[in-house]
């Protein structure tokens, strides 16, 4: 087994510090051991106080482990003082560790801070010379580097400076600027970027110890930092989109929800995680309130193509495409189609059915019904960041849908339809303001909804309508696009 020393406090939270390491490890399958230099007293709200370790203490915790286990890598967290950072550089050199990663911890995310001042310079002059790869949030980096940094170049200044202290890279983390999360790492030649999605969550509490410990586990694993940044990012990415609000503050990352497939080398979910958590794709709806889905019997003639770009040129937010005769290869073809047209157009695309589909087009989404395959077992499969809208004629099966994990729910049909023979009969206004009222993703009403219908529809709590035939059939696409959103922001 491969072996990873962390070298940090304690955190009695548990959601940073040594806690949150050890948990990193065990989710890499490498085999962890913690050095204390501090016991800290503190919950999701903040550190009350923390009581800093002996430096030789810390110093013979070191020695026992290293002279008897021994590390493939080792990641140093909060240190306090200068004596124990003197003392864990001494060790280093001692036991000539090479695969030494540095996360300059100085302040909590509650801003309270884990390092005295005056200890900046024992960092930088005896300890980042020996690191592999030291760590710095913006803030962090802005202390060791000097500067100020408001964008890229700063960054990159900023990381030229670092460098200069000794470490042969520099990873600056960019989750606090805006934006996409964007890690920039320099090597001492150039800088690279690595991205992922934003999580839109106050539950980061410990991702700094989080994402230094994975690096730490991927290099004790034997990958390159180049490998490395990237599954750390991706472990760190599914613990924040799986987050459990605990604590009033800002809650832990969840350490369970993502572990390293030693055969795939690459972070899978979790088997039998709950359903990632769907905010953030439920956000992406937001504002969208018109939903056109294709039907090419009903366009008189033209092209799915024309349809849907007239659809997105009145206004259109999502587009779905809905056709059920076509085969595989029309639907792919046209579906990579359609999702070029709805990005030019800032909309959403949505297959509807075929999960192959989607995935092979890079879709946004998938639309399924309730004979579909199982929401809990296509979220597995689409995993978490694409859309998943789910057909609900209940209450109790929108209810389940959303904690299977569906991100939408499309009720209906709330008019009577001639659109889809198999649809059932009405279900109407009074239930869809149910629907609504039992669940918290977006509801979208569809079925025999018209421009004389839709405002009733949004004044029963619908988040927007799903259309076919009165987008598609109409004679001027785009202006009755327009039409209904212009109902639908109030308008007559
Ligand atoms: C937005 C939206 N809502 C409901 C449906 C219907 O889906 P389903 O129940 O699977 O029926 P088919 O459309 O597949 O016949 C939908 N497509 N879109
Ligand atoms: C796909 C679907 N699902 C429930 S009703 C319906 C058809 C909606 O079509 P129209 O808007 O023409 O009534
Ligand atoms: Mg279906």
């Amino acid at each position: 087994m491969k072996k990873v020393l962390t070298i940090a406090g304690s955190d009695s939270g548990g959601g940073a510090g040594i806690q949150a390491d050890l948990k990193t490890f065990s989710a890499f399958g490498v085999y962890g051991m913690s050095v204390i230099t501090a016991v800290t007293s503190q919950n999701t709200l903040g550190v009350s106080g923390f009581r800093a370790m002996p430096a030789e203490f810390v110093g013979q915790q070191m020695s026992d482990v290293l002279s008897d286990i021994g590390a493939d890598a080792t990641k140093t967290g909060m240190l306090a003082n200068a004596d124990i950072i003197c003392e864990v550089a001494e060790k280093i050199r001692e036991f000539k560790h090479e695969n030494l990663v540095v996360d300059p911890v100085m302040v909590a995310t509650s801003g309270d801070r884990l390092m005295e001042p005056e200890a900046e310079k024992a960092l930088k002059d005896k300890l980042l010379p020996l690191a592999l790869v030291v760590t710095p949030n913006i803030a962090e980096a802005e202390v060791l580097s000097g500067i100020r940094i408001a964008n890229r170049e700063d960054v990159e200044k900023a990381a030229q400076i670092i460098y200069g202290w000794g470490p042969k890279g520099v990873i600056i983390k960019g989750g606090h600027l805006s934006g996409e999360a964007i890690d920039y790492y320099y090597d001492g030649k150039e800088i690279y970027e690595y991205r992922s999605p934003r999580v839109d969550t106050k539950n980061t509490h410990g991702t700094g110890c989080t994402f230094s410990a994975a690096l730490a586990a991927c290099l004790a694993l034997g990958m390159p930092l180049k490998k490395a940044i990237p599954i750390a990012k991706d472990y760190l990415y599914l613990a924040l989109l799986n987050a459990d609000s605990l604590g009033a503050g800002h809650g832990p990352t969840n350490h369970l929800a993502g572990y390293f497939d030693h055969s795939t080398k690459a972070i899978r979910p979790a088997k039998g995680l709950p359903a990632a958590k769907t905010e953030n794709n439920s956000r992406k709806l937001t504002g969208r309130k018109l939903y056109v889905i294709t039907g090419q019997e009903f366009a008189k003639g033209r092209p799915v193509t024309e349809v849907v770009s007239q659809a997105l040129a009145g206004g259109a937010g999502i587009i779905q495409l809905r056709e059920k005769k076509w085969t595989t290869r029309q639907l792919v073809e046209v579906g990579r189609e359609l999702q070029r047209l709805a990005r030019e157009n800032n909309a959403l695309f949505i297959v509807n059915d075929r999960i192959d589909v989607a995935l092979a087009v890079d879709a946004d989404g998938v639309h399924l019904g309730q004979d579909d395959m199982p929401v809990r077992m296509a979220r597995r499969v689409i995993g978490p960041d694409m859309i998943l809208g789910i057909s609900a004629e209940t209450v109790e099966e929108a209810l389940t849908a959303e904690k299977e994990g569906a991100d939408y729910i499309g009720f209906g049909p709330v008019f009577h339809t001639d659109t889809k023979p198999d649809a059932g009969t009405a279900r109407g206004l009074e239930l869809l303001a149910q629907v609504k009222k039992a669940v918290s993703i977006p509801v979208y009403g569809i079925g025999g909804i018209k421009l004389d219908n839709a405002a009733e529809v949004l004044s029963a709590g619908a988040d927007g309508v799903a259309v076919i035939t009165a987008v598609v059939g109409a004679d001027d696409i785009t202006l009755a696009a327009q039409k209904f959103i212009h109902i639908m922001e109030g308008g007559r």
